[in-house]
């Protein structure tokens, strides 16, 4: 929405995609205590939406099935990119988070929420989205691209991904928060192999699926230790052409060809599992 607009009273609304990290190999770390990541990361169409309307101040009101599960304070990312956007100004909007994506996930949602808020604002406002956004996260600068990426160093280096073919996620949560950072601090090793140098082009979902086989994500094992049910929710993805832990976890996701498929192992998993969040959506290109 432009400035113009928000003159009007007129809202401006959009989605945070889920985060997906499809491979995530921890190759180093930095003096500062940062680890080096070797990632693949695309978009899943599953997301919280944002809604920017005019305000004299900035409020936020949250919604949503997981509304209870994020903060409702200042520490909310979206209220924290607000602030990095409005360099002390004192600026208003009022800002209607709807949660539908678990917190603390390994899906990004609160860093794809504070991505959305930037580029909902940046209109609203009428300013740049600021180059230092990884201040708000490691995972912001990713979720400022709708396109797959492969994402290194810190999170900060992002390069466009070779095409990759249609496919459909299914992604489930156990409804257990996995702390970033203690499952770091579990990892055995943290000086693993990245990817390999140029990433494959591909044809089919299960030429894709089987060359992700090859790769990892390194923070599976620790993952499991803090929450034990990503074991099961790996298990339950028996279907799937390839089932992997997403980021930090607890999020683990099933890769499948086609709509029907997919659709298929969410009424399976929903039903064996009442108390789990699963869900399908279509990986994003
Ligand atoms: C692991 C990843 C993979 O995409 O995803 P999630 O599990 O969060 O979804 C991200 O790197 C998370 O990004 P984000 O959640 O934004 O991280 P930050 O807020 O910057 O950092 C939270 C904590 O995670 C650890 N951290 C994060 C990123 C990184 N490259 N190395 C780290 O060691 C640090 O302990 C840090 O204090
Ligand atoms: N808008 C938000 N949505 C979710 N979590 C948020 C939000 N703002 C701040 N947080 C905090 O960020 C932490 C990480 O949340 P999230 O980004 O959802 O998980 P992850 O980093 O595992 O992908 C949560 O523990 C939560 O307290």
């Amino acid at each position: 929405m432009t400035t113009q607009a928000a003159a009007l009273g007129v809202a401006n609304a959009g989605f945070a995609w889920a985060k997906v990290n499809l491979t995530l190999h921890v190759t180093g770390q930095r003096s500062d205590g940062y680890h080096l990541l070797d990632s693949l990361v695309v978009r899943a169409g599953v997301g919280d939406r944002i809604a920017v309307s005019p305000s004299d101040q900035l409020e936020l009101f949250i919604d949503g099935p997981y509304g209870g599960a994020a903060p409702h304070d200042d520490r909310n990312l979206v209220v924290r990119a607000a602030r990095l956007l409005d360099a002390g100004a004192g600026r208003g909007a009022r800002l209607h988070l709807t949660k539908n994506l678990p917190a603390a996930a390994g899906i990004g949602g609160g860093s794809a929420d504070a991505a959305t808020a930037l580029r909902l604002l940046s209109a609203h406002w009428g300013l740049p989205v600021p180059e230092d956004v990884a201040r708000l996260g490691a995972d912001v600068p990713v979720c400022l691209h709708d396109t797959p990426q492969r994402m290194e160093g810190i999170g900060e280096r992002l390069t466009p991904a070779p095409k990759l073919p249609p496919c459909w996620l299914v992604l489930i949560n156990p409804n257990k928060s996995a702390a970033t950072p203690e499952v770091f601090s579990r990892l055995e090793s943290r000086a693993n192999a990245p990817m390999p140098k140029e990433l494959p082009a591909f044809t089919s979902a299960p030429a894709f699926a089987a060359w992700l086989a090859t790769q990892r994500n390194d923070l599976e094992a620790p993952a499991i230790q803090v929450v034990p049910e990503v074991a099961e929710c790996l298990g339950s993805l028996q279907d799937a052409l390839l089932a992997r832990m997403s980021g930090s976890g607890a999020t683990c996701f099933g890769l499948y060809e086609t709509e029907a498929l997919a659709q298929r192992a969410v009424t399976r998993i929903a039903t064996a599992q009442p108390g789990w969040w699963v869900t399908a959506a279509p990986m994003l290109g």
